[in-house]
């Protein structure tokens, strides 16, 4: 394979080995799971449970919002009205509210999904949520999600039983090595919809579209991987092919639907009078919670589709609401009746219209997810009982170096062919067990494929068109055998080339290193945190972590934050820059440091897997003793736009090969400071 080395021998398993290695791993990994959450009897106190992360303890509603489909979004704050204490809690979680005070198993006020999160307050959005109980101090609670392992392993079991039969029984044997990819004999040749495509997506494109049954899209940094995987999907249905697109996350699900949406056809959503001479149009349907999805894509979403469809068969949406009303006014009348024979009435009654509204709906549902050419969803949601009869012609997994291999096939056994698109030398698959990732969990099936069949499936992008040059080269040369180039428009991009911004010292740049060696920054000056409270967080949060002390470093995220403020000085706005680092204390250190700046409020703060896919024109690395993961610095310095700030102490961080090399890299090429310089800011 182009680009980094895989093993080939590793890559070779039968069928039933894997189901068999699989099994017992993915049980490991959801007890651990389910050990980290509240729901395990481990957590026998709440604060033990929230210095894990997994409760928020004294928090306020501070607003509560209808939409989003029916959902009410409710947002909480601490009591205190400050930073909110560290956390696990991310965007899409199961959560459930309870009085602060409540016990540990006592029942839920509510149970809804994380939609927001700011550093000083949690957004969640409920199905229901009771008029009553919500003025007093609260916690949330963050659930393990053990539908997706149970999927899983539903997953596995199906896997076995379809080699002999369904949609995937020709699919199977390739993947597994038993039958060799094969490609059309018929040259493929393709009018793009993107004019603007290089030599390198044009190649891959071809070689997907003639692909039978496998392909691989490896797309390293800022190479255009959706762009080509759009341009694929609409190239696709233009020949008939009906779609499952798939991605491991909500976000890369909806990152393309947004790109595909302009090429999508008007039902109810599209104003047609912005594209009125594009005759081919897709339609596209995107599964999933509300909460989970961007709202710029819930026009397309499958709830907003079922009601235009409603609409469009004549079933119009007055009726709907007629029922509902009805339902509404029953359940008012059953909750004051004491008559046992009337309740039991008004409850027959109640299940006759929720059975004809459930109907209507299965109905419409089914219409809109048989007239779709592509459906979107993330790949656990690829098994929604939705889409239980629906085989499709194509199954494409975006973002598929970051996706359990198990996970895939839950979208790959409704299909025939499938592409597969990422980058195994960026962010692996999250695995929280260790012994689980020890024996094989994390191997993807992007890495096993591209080992298997190397060049014969796999087709490089090799154009980036986010990074100056100096940026790009050492992550093309450390991991990229020198492949990826920058695009002219901007191999030589300086920051201080955009609108507003002053040439400066600190602008001037496109990488620089200060090192903290020998510098003992002014600790916390600006927090109002104390010492004890992040090493107690540190200690919690990261204990599965060899490099304890290398956890936190005040020294370094002083220099972080005063660059920062000399970027924003010279004009830059603070939300083009990003800080970076690798620990969560870290995060947090300098989120409170953040929050005594006016200035950086915009500044995005975050550890190297908030920032997978996203960039911004300045970077600042906080590297807090070393990362000698390969995969994450590398996501971490292809982030930066126009400038990369790497600050870190040379004297530790030279004892690893790889990290020496970018370090004497970036002494090379760009500036070096020594940290003293940023003292007093
Ligand atoms: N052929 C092209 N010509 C000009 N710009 C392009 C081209 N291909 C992609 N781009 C631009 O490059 C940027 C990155 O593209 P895209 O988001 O498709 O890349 P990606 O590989 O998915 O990114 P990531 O590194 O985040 O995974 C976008 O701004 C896109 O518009």
């Amino acid at each position: 394979m182009e680009g980094g080395k895989i093993n080939n021998k590793s890559s070779a398993i039968s069928l039933q080995q894997f189901v068999s290695l699989m099994a017992p791993l993915i049980d490991l990994e959801k007890e651990a799971e389910i050990s980290s959450s509240i729901n395990s009897g481990s957590l026998r106190n709440l604060d033990t449970a929230q210095k894990r992360g997994s409760t928020i303890l004294n928090l306020k509603c501070v607003d509560a919002q209808t939409g989003l489909m029916g959902k009410t979004l409710l947002e909480f704050q601490s009591t205190k009205g400050d930073v909110l204490p560290a956390h696990k809690f991310g965007t899409h979680d199961v959560v459930v509210l309870k009085p602060n005070k409540a016990d540990l198993g006592s029942p839920p006020l509510g149970q809804g999904v994380v939609y927001r999160l700011k550093d000083s307050s949690i957004t969640v959005a409920f199905d229901d949520i009771p008029e009553e109980g919500l003025n007093i101090p609260l916690r949330l609670e963050k659930l393990a999600n053990e539908v997706t392992y149970r999927r899983m392993k539903d997953t596995l079991i199906q896997l076995s039983k379809s080699v002999q039969r369904g949609p995937a029984a020709d699919l199977i044997p390739v993947l597994f090595g038993e039958s060799p990819p094969t490609v059309s004999k018929k040259d493929v040749t393709f009018t793009s919809f993107n004019s603007n495509l290089d030599h390198s997506q044009k190649d891959a494109i071809t070689k997907a579209l003639s692909s039978k049954n496998v392909f691989l899209l490896h797309g390293p940094p800022g190479t255009g991987k959706t762009t080509t995987v759009v341009e694929i999907i609409l190239q696709e249905v233009k020949r008939g092919s009906k779609i499952l697109a798939c991605a491991a996350s909500n976000i890369a699900v909806d990152n393309i639907v947004e790109r595909l949406v302009p090429h999508s056809k008007a039902l109810n959503f599209v104003p047609l009078i912005l594209y009125p001479f594009r005759t081919f149009r897709v339609k596209l349907v995107r599964l999933g919670h509300p909460a989970r999805l961007l709202p710029q894509v819930l026009e397309s979403a499958l709830d907003a589709q079922v009601d235009a469809c409603l609409v469009l068969r004549g079933d119009n949406s007055a009726l709907a609401n007629d029922i509902r009303k009805e339902m509404k006014a029953l359940n008012g009348k059953l909750l004051k009746t004491k008559d046992k024979n009337t309740r039991r009435d008004i409850r027959k009654e109640l299940r006759a219209l929720s059975k004809e509204e459930r109907k209507r709906q299965q109905l419409a549902v089914t219409d809109v997810i048989k007239n779709a050419d592509v459906v979107l969803t993330t790949l656990t949601g690829a098994l929604s009982h939705k889409l239980e009869n629906t085989t499709f012609d194509l199954v494409i997994i975006d973002e598929a170096a970051q996706a359990l291999e198990v996970a895939c096939w839950i979208a790959l056994l409704k299909g025939s062919r499938c592409i597969l698109a990422g980058d195994h030398l960026q962010l692996p698959p999250t695995i929280q067990s260790v012994e689980a990732e020890r024996k094989g969990l994390g191997r993807t099936l992007f890495e096993r494929l591209a080992g298997l069949y190397g060049d014969e499936v796999v087709s490089m992008l090799t154009v980036q068109y986010r990074m100056h040059e100096l940026i790009m080269n050492w992550s093309s040369k450390e991991l990229y055998d020198s492949k990826v180039k920058a695009h002219a428009s901007v191999a030589a991009h300086m920051l201080y080339d955009l609108e507003d911004v002053k040439k400066s010292s600190s602008t001037e740049p496109t990488l620089l290193l200060v090192d903290i060696a020998g510098y003992c920054g002014d600790m916390l000056k600006n927090s109002s945190c104390t010492c004890s409270q992040l090493l107690d967080f540190r200690c919690d949060m990261e204990e599965k972590k060899d490099e304890e002390e290398s956890t936190m470093n005040e020294g370094e995220a002083d220099v972080a934050i005063a660059h920062a403020k000399r970027l924003v000085q010279s004009g830059v706005r603070s939300c083009d820059i990003g800080i970076i680092t690798p620990y969560a204390a870290q995060v947090v250190l300098l989120k409170m440091m953040r929050s005594k700046e006016d200035k950086l409020k915009e500044t995005e703060i975050s550890t190297v897997d908030g920032f997978q896919g996203r960039e911004k024109e300045a970077i600042i690395i906080s590297m807090v003793g070393f990362l000698s993961d390969r995969r994450r610095m590398n996501v971490a310095v292809t982030r930066a736009r126009r400038q990369c700030c790497l600050v870190c102490d040379t004297e530790t961080v030279t004892s690893d090969g790889f990290l020496k090399r970018l370090i004497e890299f970036f002494e090379e090429h760009g500036e070096y400071l020594s940290a003293s310089e940023y003292t007093n800011e």
